[in-house]
């Protein structure tokens, strides 16, 4: 016998009982390893989708939520995948022909039949919440706001889409919305961490909310929600001011200043130059002025700029009333207002003009801020035509009046002061989804942020699959030196034989 073959011979590893053991133990580890692969991976990427359409005063826009399927009900990784502008004006504008108020989200739903994978249709939730153009209307003439809702429920039920109503939110659920998209988008309700508060300006109302330590709901309940997210229970501030848009705040400083009917005004929060012939009846037609409107005026009158800033803020505070407060403290009109406290989100038009003014930065200080807002409001029409010759004239008469709205509502309303003004962030987006209230509307009504935290896998997946592979080898090595009995007298055999 050959040195070799000896060697061969007594090595327990040739032996076929060994093999076959061997074999069988590798395939039964690969096949323990690979069934804990595939049973624990991330379902392949299937997802879910809603789509809230926000009616707002001034246009209607349809956004598109998109969240991976398995993980609805506790991840927070809800995203906007799409957002479509309707044409035209808002829904509210429909009161005299209301089934173009249908007809006008036609172009929208058709996109999102698009961008909705075809399979998924069914069961996409679809929602309409409609804000304070709708709340203005349903005030004024209900009947009118009633079919409004009926044609636009009509154009939505033909939707392919799991339709899910329309309806007219409140100011404290269009605040509270807004508050929990943008803490949501931030992760900082999952996480736990202190708040952003949120500012919205719209065209016929504005909202803050804010958590307040010194605010426990109270002090004017009315102006108090209550949640509890992930666990964390939150007591919320929040108040929206009707008519204090800044379309219906513009009408109210128009009213300010036609009081005794004249032909002619000159307006400081317009730009020198500026001239348009007005109608008072269209002045009017909203219930944040009608009241006020003279008697004995003339059909119309010329609307001319002067461009003050200083006397255009004075005509601003006008609009607001700070002559009485019942409560410890107030904003305006007589409305509770805790403590401001936090970073706040400015969004909406908000960011519009603060952006379009490139005013956004607010480590400037806010002395600097009025100074370029004089600037700009002192510089004549024409100039601003020639140097924004892209801009819709409708937005660009009115950026030297916003602005000046804007830093009057902080600073007089809201008592922003010069060092909490760096607070404020002027904010269009965040992570991709736009700060508004759809995103925390459909959250709320998809109950998608759990009252409780979730529980967390122990493991991560990475973690789990290295520990089931380790242990499995560790077996494999004990289960082969459970053999060595069995090593020499199988080495043995050939020479006995
Ligand atoms: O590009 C823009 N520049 C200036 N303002 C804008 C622009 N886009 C939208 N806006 C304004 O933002 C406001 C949006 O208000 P919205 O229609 O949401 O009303 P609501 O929230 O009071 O119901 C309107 O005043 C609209 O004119
Ligand atoms: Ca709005």
């Amino acid at each position: 016998m050959s040195a070799q073959r000896e060697m061969k011979e007594k090595n327990p590893w040739h032996t076929p009982v060994t093999i076959i053991i061997t074999v069988i133990g590798v395939i039964a580890i690969v096949a323990l390893v690979t069934v804990a692969v595939l049973q624990n991976r991330p379902v392949s990427q299937k997802y879910k989708y809603g789509i809230v359409l926000d009616a707002g005063s001034s246009h209607t826009a349809l956004y598109i939520y998109e969240w991976p399927a398995e993980k609805d009900n506790n991840t927070g990784r809800v995203e906007q995948t799409h957002s479509c502008k309707v044409k035209g004006k808002g829904i509210s504008s429909y009161a005299s022909e209301p089934w173009k108020a249908g007809e006008s989200l036609t172009l929208c739903m058709q996109e999102a039949e698009q961008k909705v994978p075809k399979k998924r249709h069914h069961e996409t939730p679809l929602y309409l919440g409609a804000t304070a153009g709708m709340r203005l209307l349903n005030m004024e003439n209900s009947s009118a706001s009633d079919k409004v809702f009926q044609a636009v429920e009509k154009a939505l039920q033909k939707s392919p889409f799991s339709y899910q109503g329309a309806r007219i939110l409140s100011g404290q659920e269009e605040g509270a919305f807004g508050w929990v998209t943008v803490n949501y988008l931030d992760d900082r309700l999952m996480q736990g961490l202190e708040t952003t508060g949120a500012l919205d300006l719209g065209g016929a109302s504005t909202q803050i909310s804010f958590v307040s330590d010194n605010y426990d709901g109270s002090e004017s309940p009315s102006n108090s929600v209550a949640f509890r997210l992930y666990g964390n229970d939150y007591n919320l501030y929040t108040h929206s001011f009707l008519c204090y848009g800044k379309d219906q705040v513009l009408r109210m400083a128009l009213a300010q200043q036609t009081q005794s009917g004249p032909r002619t005004i000159l307006d400081p929060c317009f730009h020198p130059g500026y001239t348009e012939i007005k109608n008072y009846s269209v002045l009017y037609d909203s219930p944040c002025v009608s009241d006020r409107k003279p008697q004995g005026a003339p059909v119309s009158f010329n609307h001319r700029g002067n461009g003050s800033f200083g006397q255009c803020q004075e005509i601003v505070k006008s609009v607001f009333n700070f002559t009485s407060c019942k409560y410890s403290q107030c904003s305006f009109n007589g409305v509770f207002q805790p403590l401001l406290q936090g970073p706040f989100g400015a969004f909406s038009a908000y960011y519009f003009v603060m952006n379009f003014l490139n005013l956004t930065d607010t480590s400037i200080p806010l002395d600097t801020v009025k100074d370029k807002l004089t600037r700009y409001c002192a510089t004549p029409w024409d100039q601003i035509k020639l140097q924004h010759p892209n801009v819709k004239l409708n937005y660009l008469e009115e950026y030297c009046f916003s602005g000046t709205y804007i830093l009057t509502l902080l600073t007089e309303g809201y008592n922003f002061t010069s060092e909490s003004y760096s607070n404020i962030k002027f904010i269009k987006k965040i992570k991709g989804s736009d700060a508004g209230w759809t995103l925390g509307y459909m959250l709320n009504l998809t109950n998608m942020i759990p009252a409780e935290a979730p529980d967390s896998p122990p493991l991560p997946h990475a973690g789990y699959v290295s520990i089931v592979t380790i242990i499995a080898l560790l077996l494999v090595v004990l289960f082969i030196l459970s053999l060595r009995p069995l090593w020499p007298r199988c080495s043995k055999q050939p020479h006995i034989i």
